[in-house]
Order: structure tokens, then sequence, then C-alpha cells
């Protein structure tokens, strides 16, 4: 797990290196030049003409530093674009040097090659006209490299930015690289430490980035039987949807559980406990008590339950981690008074049911983050699990993001599937975690896969 950190935390990651640890600001902007420089120099040596953008603040300053850095090491083909502005005194400094060295500076942004230090964690609100045409500028290079992140790369996403192919950060990774569609415009990702005292800081940041090292599957025991192993229930199914609780229940299977009773609508009965082996199958009205069940799915193809019926079968799980997905989700929003108290939901929507839940609850989503906090506020501390190419989930105050992008994943029953291993697991990230590798092993072998392909690598790999 990896920890990704706010511009405002980055600010603060300085100030606190600088007062509390007393080292100066220049010191840690020759360290960041140098360990910059150091990973970008062979591209500077090959390129023809490099151009270094930069504005007035730190980031400006970083870029002239490295610009220097690149001269005084016997690179000339290169040319400083400096943006005027409100110069902090280091960018003073640095410009100075510059200018003493008698660096060319240009207005022309003509360049294979642009190091792009126009604005850092220093930027908030929008780009000017004028910075956008700087912007528009620099995306016109064939490769450009961003400092510590893409200049005008908003934290809230719909980001009017520098479109880099690498991105070099400083300390830690943004949080913003993980939001709406920035990742696609921060290219590379490099993580590097100019000398900030990493250790000795805690950051009273709650977000992590995580990843297949943070695999930690509960070891089923050589001698587990059955009913050690975790009964789920799944609820849902409907004459439209008969595959998708099936899917649930043999990724649960596939997961490990022991035991799966699936609750279906009356007019799949038939289908489902004919087609299916190893479940017990029932009808809806079945489900009368959570004691023999370790968990709850409810919503995989649901369509004929009201909200009512949803929020009191959630409820009486009340106790126990409750997954609710696809159909369950959308009746959430109306009924979410009615949820008990410290209930354990997990809720798994894609970015269209969770755009719907927010405009039934009436909350702002202009702001990925904060909308995620106050729709888990909304259903009694629910833990989210927003599924995109960029998955995160918000539980208990923490953010965590997965970064895994896999184009195989996106296909009918992927959603059933995850919602099978969650409830299986009572564990979102580690059902979030195997779901992808699962998906990122099928791939490989497979090539595009169907669902069914994906649950038999989940056992595989379980
Ligand atoms: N010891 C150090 O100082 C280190 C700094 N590092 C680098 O510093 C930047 C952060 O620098 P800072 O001066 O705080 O801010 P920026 O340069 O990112 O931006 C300030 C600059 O941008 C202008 N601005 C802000 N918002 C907007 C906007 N919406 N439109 C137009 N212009 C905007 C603002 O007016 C200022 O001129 C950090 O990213 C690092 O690159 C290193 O971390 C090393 C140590």
């Amino acid at each position: 797990m990896n920890n990704l950190i706010t511009y405002k935390s980055a600010k603060e990651l300085d100030i606190l290196s600088q007062e509390k640890y007393l080292i100066p600001s220049l010191s840690l902007m020759e360290s960041a030049a140098r360990c910059f420089y150091s990973a970008i120099k062979d591209k500077l040596i090959n390129s023809k003409l490099t151009i270094f953008v930069a504005g007035s603040g730190n980031n400006g300053a970083d870029s002239l530093a490295v610009a220097r850095m690149a001269y005084c090491d016997g690179i000339k083909n290169i040319n400083i674009y400096f943006v005027p502005g409100h110069q902090s005194k280091e960018n003073k400094v640095q410009y100075d040097i510059c200018k003493a060295l008698e660096i060319p500076f240009t207005d022309n942004l003509d360049s294979e090659l642009i190091v792009d230090g126009l604005i850092g964690v220093g930027f908030s609100g929008e780009l000017s006209q004028e910075k956008r045409n700087i912007v528009d500028g620099i995306n016109k290079a064939n490769y450009i490299i961003s400092i510590d992140c893409p200049s005008g790369l908003k934290e809230d996403g719909n980001s009017y930015c520098v479109k880099a192919n690498e991105t070099i950060t400083f300390g830690y990774e943004k949080v913003a690289f993980y939001i709406g569609s920035n990742i696609n415009y921060v290219g590379k990702i490099t993580t590097l430490n100019p000398s900030f005292p990493l250790t000795s800081i805690s950051l009273s940041d709650n977000y992590r980035r995580i990843s297949y090292s943070d695999i930690n599957l509960r070891k089923i025991d050589d001698r587990e039987y059955k009913n050690k192993k975790g009964h789920v229930a799944i609820v849902g199914g409907s004459k439209e949807y008969s595959g998708a609780v099936r899917l649930s229940e043999r990724a649960v299977f596939k997961c490990g559980a022991g035991l799966v009773t699936v609750f279906t609508s009356p007019e799949i009965y038939e289908v489902v406990a004919n087609e299916n082996l190893s479940p017990i199958v029932k009808k809806f009205e079945d489900l009368q008590s959570s004691n023999s069940y370790d968990s709850l799915l409810i919503g995989p193809g649901l369509t004929d339950l009201s909200g009512e019926e949803v929020i009191k079968l959630i409820n009486l799980f009340n106790s126990k981690c409750v997954v609710v997905d696809a159909g369950a989700i959308k009746l959430l929003g109306e009924n979410c008074n009615a949820i008990s108290d410290n209930s354990n939901i997990i809720i798994t929507p894609h970015l269209g049911e969770f755009r719907a839940l927010l405009a039934t609850l009436n909350i702002d989503s202009s702001n990925t983050l904060t909308s995620l906090i106050a729709v888990s506020k909304a259903l009694k501390g629910a833990t989210i699990v927003l599924k995109s190419s960029i998955t995160i989930i918000y539980q208990k105050g923490m953010f965590y993001f997965l970064n895994e992008p896999n184009p195989a994943l996106g296909v009918a029953g992927s959603g059933d599937v995850l919602a099978g291993l969650i409830a299986c697991l009572k564990d979102p990230i580690q059902g979030v975690l195997l779901h992808s590798l699962a998906g990122r092993s099928a791939h490989e072998r497979f090539g595009f896969f169907t669902c069914e392909e994906l649950i038999d690598e989940v056992g595989r790999i379980r």
C-alpha cells in the first residue's frame, strides 16, 4: 500500500521539512532538481531541443534548476520558456542563476521535448485563458515530462491541463492522479524523494494506492469442513436477468466458500434450482433469518423486490456483512432512512449507478471524493466500492485506489463476480484485488474472456 497525498499535504510536507526538520528550501529544491535531472538526462542528451517551461512559483523554480544543471553539464540545446508572475523567492534565485549563465530564453514552445514546470501542487481554482493557451502550446510537443504533476491537473477531475507522457513526482504520488479521467494526463509515474524526511513525518492524509502485493487472503486450512469455510446467502435474479445470480454463486464457491444459498424470484426458481448443482436454491420469501449465514449479497439481477423488502433483508443481516449490488443499489437511495444504524453495508456501484444514487440522495456530484463521503454518511456509514478502470474504495474515512485497467474486465457479469467475491471474503479490498488479479490472469490466458472463465481463474488463484 502506498500513501497518496493531496496538494495541500504536499505543501505541508514541504513546510514541515523546512520548519520542523530545518532543511532549507533551496537545499530541498536542489535535491529535487538533481534527482529529476538524473532521471531525464538521457532524454535531454538525445533531444534536438528541449524547452523548460517555468512558471513563477517553486514548480517553475524546479524547472529552472533542472535546466541549469543540464546546461552546466554540457547540454546546450535547451531553451527556457519563462511565464512571469508573482515570483517566489526560490524562483527568483533560480531565475537569476539561469540569466547569469546566459541560458537562452525563448517565447516559442515549438520543441520535440518539453519539461513542464508551469504550475505544480500550488495550483488552485481554474486556469486563466492565458495559461490555457500555454498548456495548449506545451501539449503540441512530441514528449512532455511534468515536474511533480501535470500543470493544471485539478484535484476534482475535469482538468484543463498538460497531457504528460511522464510525471516525475516528489515525495508521494498525488491523489489528483487518480481522480476522474486525470490518469490519462499523467502518463508514466515515477516517484522520487528529494530528501523529504518521509519516515519522520506522519501525514494525516487518508489516501492509499493498493496493488496486488496487498493481497492477503485468509488461508483455508487443509482440514476445514464446508461449514467452516463460510455460508453466503445471495438474493437476486429475475426473469430478465437470470444469469447474474448464478455467476455470483459460482464466484462465491470458487472464492472458497463452503455453502451458498440462493434466494430468487419464483419466476426463475426452477431454472436456477435445476441448472445449478452446488447451491441450495430457495425463493425470496424463504429468507427469514440470518442465523445460518456469514454474509448476504443482495442485488444481482434483482428486479422483483421493493425498496422496503430490500431494506428489511439488509436489516435482517444487521450484524453481518451485507454486499449491495446492481438492482438493490438503486432502491437504497429512497429508503436510506430505514437502514439500521451500525450496519455493515458494502455497496458496489459502477459510475452510472453512483450518479443515479447521488441524484436520488440530492448530493453534489462535482467532487468524487466528497460525494463518496456524503453517500456513505447517508447510508449509515456504508463502505463504497466505486467501480471503474480505477476502482475507489471508501471505507471508514479511508480512500483506497486500485489502478489496474483491464478492458477484458468490462464484460457482462463482471460486477456479479466481484460482488460475490466481496461477500465471500467479507472484505472489499481483498475482493477488489482478487477480482482484478483474476481478470489480469484470465486476460493473459484467454485474451478477452467470459465471466465463466474469469470465475475459473478466481479458483486457480485462490
Ligand atoms: N523547497 C521547495 O520549495 C520545493 C518545492 N518543490 C516544487 O514546488 C512546487 C510547489 O510550489 P509552489 O510555489 O507552492 O506552487 P506552484 O509553483 O505549483 O504554483 C504556484 C504558482 O502557480 C500559480 N497558480 C496557482 N493556481 C493558478 C491558476 N489557477 N491559474 C494560474 N496560475 C495559478 C500561482 O499564482 C503561482 O505563481 C511543487 O509542485 C514542486 O514542484 C519541490 O517539491 C521541491 C522542494
